[in-house]
């Protein structure tokens, strides 16, 4: 397969997300990943009173910049989701207790999902965030309970909203706007779309 890609050294992932990396390799480019190494948390408690999109920005900029500054000359994305309820944002839930707590409170509401990405060629920063809305199904503690033993913890810990839309989560809503990508936490139609204005995919 001849990949689409022009630049001279393959894309640099600034992620520890083997959904990411599959995301870029789907689209047949070359990817080489490293983990940003930032204190995700430090930096949350830092940016004070940040909108839920302007702190998935931040996490963005700061996991490029990072490996950016170790590697110069690359091109190097790095991304961040954020899910917000009415505001209110969610992390990773890191059992399957916190799963259910945070399903629970998911239920038979509308949450979105904040996937940003920053693109850092040549030592700037190009920024941008897509969200996409998901309406999940107003779910009893037993759905919740016959979800969680379907997924399983490893993939409910795996993502922000103990989800795998690809996976088992997708029985979990009745609508999803947004494009796939963005729910799997990186817009490829907005990062394709500068990639390419940069010259750097053959079409
Ligand atoms: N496979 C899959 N992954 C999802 C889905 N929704 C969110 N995610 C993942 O949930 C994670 C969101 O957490 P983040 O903090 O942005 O990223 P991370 O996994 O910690 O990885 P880093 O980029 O190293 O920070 C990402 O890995 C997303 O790819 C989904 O529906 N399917």
């Amino acid at each position: 397969m001849t990949s689409p890609w022009l630049g001279p050294a393959p894309l640099l992932l600034a992620s520890t997300s083997a959904t990411r990396r599959l995301l870029l390799e789907s689209a047949a480019l070359p990817v080489e990943t490293e983990s940003p190494g930032v204190d995700e948390r430090e930096i949350e408690a830092a940016a004070g009173s940040l909108s839920p999109v302007e702190l998935a920005g931040a996490l963005a900029r700061a996991k490029a910049e990072a490996v950016a500054a170790r590697h110069p000359g690359r091109v190097v994305i790095g991304a961040d989701q954020v899910l917000a309820l009415d505001g209110t944002v969610f992390h990773k839930p890191t059992d399957l207790g916190a799963a259910r707590d945070h399903l629970a409170r998911l239920a038979g509401r509308t949450h979105a999902l904040h996937s940003a990405v920053a693109l850092v060629r040549d030592g700037s920063t190009d920024l941008f965030v897509e969200t996409a809305q998901l309406t999940m199904r107003p779910l009893a503690k037993e759905g919740i309970a016959a979800y969680l033993a379907c997924a399983g913890e490893a993939r409910v810990r795996a993502s922000v909203g103990g989800y795998q839309l690809e996976g088992p989560g997708i029985h979990l809503f009745e609508t999803v706007e947004g494009d796939h990508s963005t729910v799997l936490g990186l817009p490829l139609l907005p990062l394709l779309a500068r990639l390419r204005a940069a010259g750097l995919l053959r079409f």
